[in-house]
């Protein structure tokens, strides 16, 4: 079984994928870091030398051969991944797979974002606070359609991370 973390940037896939791993001793693959190692350069890179398109089609690439070949992982996907190229669709058909949401609010996501925008490429070039929080307010609201797929939705507001983790083990075991 591999368990998928999906939701907006900043809602702490990456971060709970690791802390979950650790403690349901499984392996945990970071579908953006997988992406940068396959590709030998950062997300920012990519984006700025061959285009969202491009990336996306690695993405979707990418996923399909993490589904195929690996068992037994946390997979954190990207933020946008559930929202393209039939992702959310491979990964509902996929019977070896659990999907979690990790629902955060508008205003934790923008609190998260605003001090680390600069690893992120959708968002690295707004300046103010409150075009961040127009963005994201847009941005998450398209998305949900896609993230509402997921299988189980864990709330992470005003909770640490290991909170949410222990959370997503009481739900999903
Ligand atoms: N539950 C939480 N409470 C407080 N801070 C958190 C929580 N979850 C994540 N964070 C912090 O928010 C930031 C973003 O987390 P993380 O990088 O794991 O998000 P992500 O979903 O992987 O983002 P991206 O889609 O951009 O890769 C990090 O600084 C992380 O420490
Ligand atoms: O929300 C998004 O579309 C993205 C989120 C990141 O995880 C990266 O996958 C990339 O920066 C795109
Ligand atoms: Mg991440």
């Amino acid at each position: 079984m591999n368990i998928i973390l999906l939701g907006y940037m900043g809602c702490g896939k990456s971060s709970i994928g690791r802390d979950l791993a650790s403690k349901l001793e499984m392996q945990c693959l970071d579908l953006d870091d997988f992406i940068e190692d396959q590709e030998k350069k950062s997300i920012a890179q990519i984006f700025a030398d061959k285009g969202e398109i491009y990336f996306r089609k690695k993405e979707n690439e990418y996923l399909k051969q993490v589904l195929e070949t690996k068992n037994n992982h946390i997979i954190s996907l990207g933020g946008g991944t559930p929202c393209f190229a039939g992702n959310i669709e491979i990964i509902k058909e996929n019977t070896n797979v659990k999907s979690v949401y990790l629902k955060t609010s508008l205003e934790e996501l923008v609190d998260r974002l605003y001090q680390e925008k600069e690893k992120r490429p959708l968002i690295a070039h707004i300046s103010s606070r409150d075009d961040l929080k127009d963005f994201v307010r847009k941005h998450l609201f398209e998305r949900s359609f896609y993230y509402n797929q997921a299988e189980y939705i864990i709330s992470t507001d005003d909770r640490t991370i290991g909170e949410v983790t222990n959370e997503i083990q009481n739900t999903l075991f």
